[in-house]
């Protein structure tokens, strides 16, 4: 069995790798972690988890990580990078959820987390946990960097058009909407039922920190420097996002093989039949990002919808995935859901 720690236990990153782990037949949940909870049954907070689990909260000091064989970081940015390095020396592997470790050029990641980073030389070392690209590096990792969300969805939905070499590269754009849980289960005044609910608007369009996150990816895709414009939403939705992509065809490519063909080995990329709309609710639940590419008119702009949970393949989902891969087990282990309509 593999003996699982998680440092976040409280927030909806933390419930949801519960919610797929207490299923996970090789996996003895060990220690979650709250500083504020610790002592209460976790299955109080979350009763969807009665009669699943029986583990208590405890504090991140007492909960005995450095027992553990794998610890996920379901916290803010910035406390992974603090606590990595010992676990890490006691033999310990390393998911974090956060963007501690995804961005590879330490200056960028200052800037955009405006904080001074607490170990570069692991930031170095980190493997960026998106299996359709990084598998053969996540298999023998001890850190992984699991993907922010957006991210996900949005460099799924370029892969195939950038490594091809498709598209025309100096303009990409991501138009992106997401759920409420997003932004996580505190009270800000964004997320208010009443604020979000019935409204729908973008925000950040100056600079929204996954953007460095994304050009970092479509770079390596490409090969070259990238030109990427991402324009984030909130929408009145509690789990999902939609990314709608768009760039300029240069190559004459039969688009709809192209992304068949690529994912065609890849249990968590659906590649829907030319034509096709791909809906939230399709992978609400489920460790799918759905994809359909649409050439509009037959002229030479292509759109690329993709859809993701932000709570599984953008975040959970996708950690535990990582998971299976570190510790050799079938990648769908505890992850065969099917998406929740309606
Ligand atoms: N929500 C999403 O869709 C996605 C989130 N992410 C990322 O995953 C991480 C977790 O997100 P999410 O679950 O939404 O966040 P939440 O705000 O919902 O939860 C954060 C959790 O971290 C704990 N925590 C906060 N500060 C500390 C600390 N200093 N030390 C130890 N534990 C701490 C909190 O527990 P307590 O206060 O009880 O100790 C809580 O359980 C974030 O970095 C987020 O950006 C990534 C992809 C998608
Ligand atoms: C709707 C909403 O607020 N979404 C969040 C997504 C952030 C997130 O989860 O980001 P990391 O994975 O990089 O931490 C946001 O835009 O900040």
């Amino acid at each position: 069995m593999i003996k699982v720690g998680i440092v976040g236990g409280t927030g909806y990153t933390g419930v949801e790798l519960l919610r797929l782990l207490t299923r996970h037949p090789q996996v003895e949940l060990k220690a979650i972690t709250s500083r504020k909870e610790a002592g209460m049954p976790v299955a109080d907070m979350f009763p969807n988890l009665r009669g699943w689990l029986k583990l208590a909260f405890s504090t991140p000091e007492e909960a005995g990580l450095e027992n553990c064989d794998v610890v996920f970081f379901a916290t803010p940015n910035g406390v992974a990078m603090q606590q990595t390095r010992a676990l890490l020396d006691a033999g310990v592997k390393v998911i974090d959820l956060a963007a501690d470790f995804r961005i590879k050029d330490i200056a960028v990641w200052e800037q955009w987390y405006k904080m001074e980073h607490a170990c570069p030389d692991l930031v170095a070392e980190a493997v960026y946990g998106l299996p359709e690209i990084n598998r053969a590096s996540i298999r023998g990792a001890r850190l992984i960097a699991n993907p922010g969300c957006y991210p996900t969805a949005v460099q799924l939905g370029f892969l195939p058009l950038l490594e091809a070499g498709a598209v025309d590269t100096s303009f990409l754009v991501a138009d992106a909407k997401s759920g409420v849980s997003g932004g996580g289960r505190k009270p800000e005044t964004h997320i208010l039922f009443a604020e979000a609910a019935d409204n729908f608007k973008a925000y950040a369009v100056g600079g929204h920190r996954h953007w460095p996150e994304i050009k970092q990816g479509l770079e390596i895709f490409a090969g070259k420097p990238v030109g990427f414009t991402f324009v984030p939403h909130l929408t009145p939705l509690i789990r999902g996002i939609h990314a709608t992509l768009y760039a300029k065809v240069s190559a004459d490519i039969d688009l709809q093989s192209l992304f068949e063909q690529r994912y065609a080995d890849e249990a968590f990329v659906d590649v829907m039949p030319a034509g096709a709309h791909p809906e939230t609710r399709s992978v609400r639940g489920a460790n799918i990002c759905r994809i359909a590419v649409h050439r509009p008119q037959g002229g030479d702009t292509v759109v690329v919808l993709s859809v993701i949970d932000n709570l599984v393949k953008g975040a959970a989902g996708q950690a535990v995935q990582n998971m299976n891969i570190l510790f050799d087990l079938p990648e769908d282990t505890a992850l065969a859901d099917v998406g929740m309509l309606p």
